[in-house]
């Protein structure tokens, strides 16, 4: 059975960040996931998650400065400093809240950047936290994110790219999170990918396209498709990261036959 987290940088918007885990329990979820829980002192969100009985399904590696621009920053030679030390501070987020998943952002890389040197850092980095973090049985995984729609000049906009990256790395908690929009701005054939890279997949993730909203305003055919994913045996949550066109209650409609 699909088992949706609901995404809590995208829903629920309308509340402070530390209301939406009562708010996501509330509409049936039993899992949530986010970008950035950093805002909020880690006990803080850990008592939030636990007062609504939900699990932490993933959460980001600090990401940088997102208002100024950053979307991570693993790749860049520059910043490997900052990366180290942002490994402890997941951790501790992720041992308060029990996470077992962390996504490890990339970043953008510049048109006139040497991708070799870059490709080298983030490849170094990638083992250094996956080693970090796998005492605690947590994984970390890598996501291919459109560079055509929502972060032009991100460092891997494809599987496979990201599929060398892992496999380059070397290390078994490192896998793939598959963003279902992502990859179908970028590539399509969704279902064969997903059934053939399932071994690797270590977190999903959907929205519609175009438009990043729920399942059913777009192209996606998701009535067919999570139930293949299901079919296929995925395990993992699915984390509903979209931009609901209307309220986030008012658009669940479509997530009922999987939410308690
Ligand atoms: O799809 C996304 O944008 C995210 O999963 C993310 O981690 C931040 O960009
Ligand atoms: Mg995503």
């Amino acid at each position: 059975m699909t088992r949706l987290a609901a995404n809590l940088t995208m829903l629920f918007t309308d509340l402070p960040f530390l209301d939406r885990f009562a708010a996501a329990a509330a509409a049936g979820f039993k899992a949530v996931e986010c970008v950035s829980p950093y805002g909020e002192p880690a006990e803080t969100v850990a008592e939030r998650m636990r007062a609504a009985g939900l699990t932490f399904a993933l959460f980001n590696m600090p990401p940088g400065d997102w208002a100024a621009g950053d979307r991570g920053y693993a790749a860049n030679p520059a910043r490997a400093e900052e990366f180290r030390a942002s490994i402890e501070t997941a951790l501790t987020y992720a041992r308060a809240t029990s996470c077992k998943t962390l996504h490890l952002m990339a970043g953008k890389i510049p048109v006139d950047a040497d991708r070799a040197a870059w490709t080298a850092t983030l490849i170094a980095n990638i083992r250094l936290a996956a080693d970090a973090v796998a005492g605690d049985g947590i994984t970390l995984v890598l996501e291919p994110i459109n560079t055509r729609v929502d972060i032009p000049g991100y460092f891997y906009d494809r599987s496979a790219a990201v599929m060398d990256i892992i496999e380059q790395v070397g290390r078994d908690n490192v896998q793939l999170l598959f963003d279902i929009y992502h990859l179908q701005v970028m590539e399509g054939d969704l279902a064969r990918s997903i059934e053939r890279l399932l071994p690797k997949i270590g977190h999903i993730q959907l929205a519609d396209n175009p438009g990043r909203h729920e399942p059913g305003s777009g192209e996606i055919n998701f009535g067919w498709l999570l139930p293949r994913i299901d079919a296929l045996g995925y395990e993992g949550w699915v984390g509903c990261e979209y931009a609901p066109a209307t309220t986030t209650t008012e658009g669940l409609g479509w997530a009922r036959p999987y939410l308690g």
